[in-house]
């Protein structure tokens, strides 16, 4: 049965597996900097890659240098919530766009308003990280909706203790119906593991492409199936990987 907590099934040899990093793959923290694969981890992730042949691919909100850090180098890797996609042992690149200075002047404006919260750069991404200052959550809302990002094509989603004001593309459906247009990943079928709000963007993605859905934790979800927690996709994945 496919519902909102049932547990997922095994995956498919023939399936496309896209994984979100933080809150899935590693456990939410706070301090972003601290986060990493948990031991053993990586070799997990190898292994399946080399059983979808190459078709596993971490699909990020953080900056694609960032993750690059995080995960092995032998997997695709797609960061800035889809725009720079890694493939196999690319390096990221040196530069890239930057926000409209109307957008980062207007952000940093409403980071100073609110004590104890913190803009994170990620090229033309920015996150207004407010994890510090929770209680703010609502104001900080409020005065994003008001400053007229949209004008420069700009949205807000929020997140867990974070807002991030993206560019269209900045968007992880596209991003998997982008990748599941291209080998490795054309064929097969999309398998989406997340837990944030970004996430489900990706889940709307590959349900239309008729594709497998995976919610971790709780929460309103398009998702078909459900994870407790990052464990539970550990345990999940390990049992793929046969390890
Ligand atoms: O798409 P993801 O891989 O899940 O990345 C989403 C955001 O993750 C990071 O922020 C979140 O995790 C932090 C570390 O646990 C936490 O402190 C923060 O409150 C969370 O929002 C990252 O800093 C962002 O850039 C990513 O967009």
């Amino acid at each position: 049965m496919t519902g909102q907590g049932a547990a997922p099934p095994p995956l498919r040899a023939e399936d496309a597996l896209f994984l979100d990093f933080d809150g899935t793959l590693a456990g939410l923290q706070d301090d972003p900097d601290t986060v990493f694969l948990a031991s053993g981890m990586d070799t997990v992730l190898e292994t399946i890659g080399d059983q979808l042949d190459g078709a596993l691919a971490i699909l990020s909100g953080r900056d694609a240098g960032d993750l690059a850090r995080r995960v092995p180098g032998g997997l695709w890797r797609i960061g800035n919530h889809g725009l720079i996609p890694l493939a196999p042992e690319a390096k990221p690149p040196e530069a890239r766009a930057a926000a409209p200075d109307a957008v980062r002047h207007a952000i940093e404006k409403i980071s100073a308003m609110f004590h104890g919260t913190r803009v994170e750069t990620k090229g033309p991404v920015l996150a207004l990280h407010y994890r510090q200052a929770p209680d703010f959550a609502e104001e900080i809302g409020v005065a994003l909706a008001d400053a007229g990002l949209s004008a420069e094509g700009y949205r807000i989603q929020h997140g867990k203790f974070v807002f991030e004001a993206k560019p269209e593309d900045a968007n992880k459906g596209r991003a998997l119906a982008r990748m599941m247009q291209d080998v490795p990943f054309s064929g097969r079928r999309p398998v989406m593991i997340g837990d944030d709000t970004t996430d489900e963007d990706a889940f709307r993605t590959a349900n239309d492409l008729g594709g497998l859905t995976i919610k971790v934790g709780a929460g309103d979800t398009v998702a078909q199936y459900r994870l407790k927690d990052v464990e539970a996709v550990h345990a999940y994945l390990k049992e793929l990987a046969g390890t």
